[in-house]
């Protein structure tokens, strides 16, 4: 589904207590008026400021930042808390709202079955955009230098939702994405982990595995390329933000799906983070599932 989708559904929604309650609209939709008020920025925690405001600082480095954030050993991943709890129980309600809608909705992604595609709620440029522009890149140009981390300039944004009658797992994959950000946002239940491995280089057969708990709030910040899937929940629901950021300087000159040096055509919508979307080689064998 491309951002110019010719229904308003940020207009359906603009009455809603979610949008009031966060001022969501009144703090992102005009670039000009959003400023750094950090107490109009009550949906994202006390802890996550203080990494962005460190990152920012004069003094910001690799070496600081791990003081703030949880690393899983050896592979580049990052954990720390991102919204209250009552941020994530009223975007489960907005979605839960949205599910319920007859608005036409699509697909997250190519793997997963159930969930939302935010710029559908108009929750994309209003409040995905100014997340990753003004409190995730300062993080991202410290950690992931290599992967673009200070020129993530788009993103896909969605919500993913598993459960007994629903998606279970999601199989091995890398991400069509540079860094990737996956928030758990609830409800309650049971296993559904993420795995992670190495970056999809590395052979199958060499390949490390660690597993990431989730913590309702809390992101966990990764490249798009290092290979990872989720575990089955065993009950309950589980709702997870997901945040594909693209790096147009990277992709440019190698498109992160196939490998390949991208050829690029014209496109509807945002396309997929290239300077122009990149055709796809659909002729290409991986030997992990892609998601796109
Ligand atoms: O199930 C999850 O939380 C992981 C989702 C994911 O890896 C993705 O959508 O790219
Ligand atoms: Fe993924």
């Amino acid at each position: 589904m491309s951002a110019g989708a010719s229904y308003s559904c940020a207009c359906f929604y603009t009455e809603n207590i979610f949008i009031a309650e966060y001022q969501l609209h009144a703090s992102f939709t005009d670039e000009q008026q959003f400023t750094r008020d950090y107490e109009r920025e009550s949906f994202l925690t006390e802890e996550f400021l203080e990494v962005v405001r460190f990152c920012e600082s004069p003094n910001a480095s690799l070496e600081g930042l791990l003081d703030y954030v949880r690393s899983v050993p050896g592979k580049r991943i990052y954990c720390f808390p991102v919204f209250v709890p009552e941020f994530c129980r009223d975007f489960l309600e907005e979605l839960e709202n949205f599910e319920k809608s007859l608005l036409e909705k699509g697909r997250p992604n190519t793997m997963n079955n159930y969930g939302v595609l935010l710029n559908e709620l108009g929750l994309d440029e209003s409040f995905i955009t100014p997340l990753r522009e003004k409190y995730l890149h300062p993080l991202a140009s410290i950690l992931y230098p290599d992967w673009g981390g200070g020129c993530l300039d788009s993103h896909k944004a969605f919500v993913v939702q598993y459960s007994v009658d629903k998606d279970l797992d999601l199989s091995s994959h890398y991400d069509n994405s540079e860094v990737t950000l996956n928030v758990s946002l609830g409800k309650e239940f049971t296993d559904g982990n993420l795995y992670f491995s190495d970056m999809r280089e590395v052979p199958s057969g060499e390949r490390r595995y660690a597993e990431v708990e989730h913590t309702i709030g809390h992101g966990i910040l990764h490249r798009g390329q290092q290979v990872h899937g989720a575990l089955p929940v065993t009950s309950g629901e589980r709702w997870n933000l997901i945040i594909w950021m693209r790096a147009s300087s990277i992709r440019n000159k190698q498109c992160p799906m196939c490998n390949k040096v991208p050829q690029l055509v014209e496109t509807m919508g945002e396309g997929d983070g290239f300077t122009m979307t990149k055709k796809e080689d659909r002729g290409e064998t991986v030997d992990v599932c892609t998601l796109i």
